[in-house]
């Protein structure tokens, strides 16, 4: 994996997370750990820049690199950013629950991965018609509290089979395709 080189030789290499809730830092503290080199995981509030329940692909991924570009620029010594968004999804009538992770780099550089899609009940569906977020929905439902900073919708639709964290460390993981593989994603001149 590329690292920056600095005058600061020993320093961890530093990733940031645009956000502060716990599963997504989680998230990307194990994805990170399985590079082989040990990063500095920092989280920072970042904007999203789209509504807090976002619908479809187009809306989650953009809330997904704004967040990482956020992050990046909150740490001027970080290598890279990375913006995990949730979202909502409809396909022929059924609506899913999902996720874009975006990580950005230095050079302006970004890694996407997307999915981890789950189909969402029909109380959920009713509550999301009606524009409220999947997060509350949730926690109405399971009758928990901030289920999004727990197992997630993931984890409670499930029933404890596999939690967001899980979910979101494979996007992170995916994401990172683009610096694993560098010489299939970039040109020669590009890449020199
Ligand atoms: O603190 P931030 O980073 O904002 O985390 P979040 O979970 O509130 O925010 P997201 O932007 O990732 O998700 C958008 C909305 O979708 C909901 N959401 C997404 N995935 C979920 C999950 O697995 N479980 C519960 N709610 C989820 C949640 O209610 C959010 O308001």
């Amino acid at each position: 994996m590329h690292k920056r080189t600095t005058n600061q030789e020993e320093a961890m290499p530093i990733v940031v997370v645009g956000s502060r809730n716990p599963v997504k830092v989680a998230a990307v503290q194990a994805a990170f750990a399985k590079l082989g080199d040990a990063w500095e995981v920092r989280a920072v509030d970042a904007p999203s820049g789209v509504s807090p329940q976002p619908i479809g692909h187009a809306e989650t991924r953009r809330g997904a690199r704004n967040r990482a570009q956020a992050a990046l620029a909150a740490y001027p010594n970080a290598e890279f950013g990375v913006g995990l968004e949730g979202g909502v999804f409809e396909y022929d009538g059924e609506w899913y629950t999902g996720a874009w992770c975006a990580i950005v780099d230095r050079d302006g550089r970004v890694g996407w991965a997307g999915g981890g899609l789950i189909l969402l009940p029909p109380a959920v569906v009713e509550g999301l018609r009606a524009g409220h977020e999947l997060g509350t929905l949730m926690d109405r439902l399971s009758d928990e509290h901030n289920t999004k900073q727990k197992m997630g919708a993931i984890g409670l639709l499930t029933n404890g089979l596999v939690g967001r964290q899980e979910t979101y460390e494979h996007l992170v993981l995916r994401a990172l395709a683009r610096w694993r593989r560098p010489e299939w994603f970039e040109s020669e001149e590009e890449a020199g």
